[in-house]
């Protein structure tokens, strides 16, 4: 398997909540999360610009991993950690700059297919989803359940791995037994009863990462 061309991140990036409001980045990082993703969608650059900067000084204050999701051009003028990118955004975002930036970059996958296209760009990490049936996101595919993600974490090796998409707390257990480094959650967080107790248990079941 190749190595990344974009700076590397730790093989294991722990438990990688993904929310949409400052307000979250600020309660999840306080609760102890050291990776974490901003994704707001379909805004203009100028709409977020002032969230992405709130965000990006709150990880640097917690020394904690920060992925801004799709907004590229502000994530490399603000000196984000990295950025996350699907499928369809790889074709209009200047991979070059985001690397010549040192930032991180993860991309999404879904099939082997996106896959190689994926490792082709050498990226930091590379997400595999969705695992489970998600009402977070509309997704055109079919989720590919644990024996599919099992396979793309053997095929990519010691490549750092993210697994996405309706991972509830009581299925990260299987997740984790495929050996993929990091569990991306939105609704397990956010909609909890209680999302200090449901962060802290998947702190507990995941970890935090490497440093
Ligand atoms: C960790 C992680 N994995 C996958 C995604 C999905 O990204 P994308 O396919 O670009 O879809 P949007 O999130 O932009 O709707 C993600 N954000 N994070
Ligand atoms: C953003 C994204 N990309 C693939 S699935 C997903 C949503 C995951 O949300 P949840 O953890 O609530 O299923
Ligand atoms: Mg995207």
């Amino acid at each position: 398997m190749n190595t990344p061309a974009f700076p590397a991140v730790p093989q294991r990036l722990g438990l990688y909540p993904v929310v949409d409001t400052v307000g979250w980045i600020e309660r999840l990082l306080g609760a102890g999360v050291r990776t974490i993703q901003l994704r707001i969608k379909d805004k203009h650059d100028d709409d977020v610009e002032a969230d992405i900067v709130a965000a990006i000084k709150l990880s640097q204050r917690h020394e904690a991993r920060l992925f801004i999701n799709d907004y590229w051009r502000l994530a490399i003028k603000h000196r984000a950690y990295g950025v996350h990118l699907g499928q369809e955004d790889m074709d209009v975002a200047n991979l070059d700059a985001i690397r010549d930036a040192g930032l991180r970059l993860g991309l999404s996958t879904h099939d082997n297919m996106e896959m190689d296209r994926a490792l082709a760009a050498r990226p930091s990490y590379i997400a595999l989803g969705h695992v489970f049936p998600t009402n977070t996101k509309q997704m055109p595919s079919a989720p590919q359940g644990l024996t599919q993600l099992a396979a793309h974490i053997k095929t990519l090796g010691d490549y750092p791995t993210v697994a996405i998409g309706g991972i509830s707390i009581d299925r990260v257990p299987a997740v984790l037994a495929t050996g993929v480094g990091s569990v991306a959650v939105v609704s397990a967080i956010t909609h909890a009863a209680d999302w200090r107790a449901a962060t802290a248990q998947l702190l507990e079941l995941v970890g935090a990462g490497d440093e």
